[in-house]
């Protein structure tokens, strides 16, 4: 269980809005956000993430408090243990296929099984660059379940991928996600693309 009770000063949504959160995520479940461009989705993940920080607040994980402003505690991201894909995939622009899987994991059958998932498997030896933007998406995917996370948050995951190939792809990572246990937290503009996955939606809109 992932308990997050913060709030967010949005720096310039309507100029400056509060933002307040206070949600319990389920172990294993699926959460499907929703909401305006700008509302603070992408703010939110970060903050769950470590990779900001409230304003206010507690994020509780597994009875382990990742962040408190009062105390004060605010664990790194790696101690997190989060599997994020970023809106722009944020992939390594030097590293091959291959090695952005192995920088996250040595389990070489679990790389494979990736590799398989996202059908990536003849493009290892390609950089960023050589790649479609489809495939640097599906990239940013398989890079996020290597670390084989507990929580698994994606901004946007399936937004340059056509739709045959978003429907492949979420049809095969539905089962993975569960084998995995993984809470997983999912941003998009489009919830019915989201159908196949069982989950409470969070909608942000009026939350700010
Ligand atoms: N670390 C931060 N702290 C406070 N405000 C932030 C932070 N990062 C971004 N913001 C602001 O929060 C607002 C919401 O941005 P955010 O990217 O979270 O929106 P979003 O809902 O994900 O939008 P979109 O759907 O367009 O991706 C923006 O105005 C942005 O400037």
């Amino acid at each position: 269980m992932i308990s997050v009770d913060i709030e967010i000063k949005l720096k310039a949504y309507h100029g400056g809005q509060l933002l307040k959160v206070k949600r319990q995520f389920v172990s294993g479940s699926v959460t499907k956000i929703w909401g305006p461009s700008g509302s603070g989705k992408t703010t939110l993940l970060k903050m769950i993430a470590g990779l900001s920080s409230p304003r206010k607040g507690k994020i509780i994980a597994d009875e382990i408090t990742w962040f408190d402003h009062e105390q004060p505690i605010n664990l790194s991201p790696q101690k997190r243990h989060i599997g994020f894909v970023f809106q722009n995939y944020a992939l390594f622009p030097n590293m091959t296929v291959q090695q952005h899987l192995e920088y996250a994991s040595n389990d070489t059958g679990w790389i494979k099984r990736l590799l398989q998932l996202g059908q990536l498997g003849n493009f290892t030896t390609h950089k960023p660059d050589h790649l479609s933007g489809g495939q640097q998406q599906r990239l940013a995917i398989l890079r996020a379940l290597a670390t084989k996370p507990k929580l698994l948050l994606m901004d946007e995951p399936f937004s340059a991928l056509d739709s045959k190939m978003k429907t492949l792809l979420m049809e095969e990572l539905k089962p993975l996600i569960k084998q995995l246990g993984a809470t997983t937290i999912i941003v998009s503009h489009n919830l019915q693309e989201l159908e196949i996955f069982d989950g409470e939606v969070m909608d942000f809109e009026g939350l700010v």
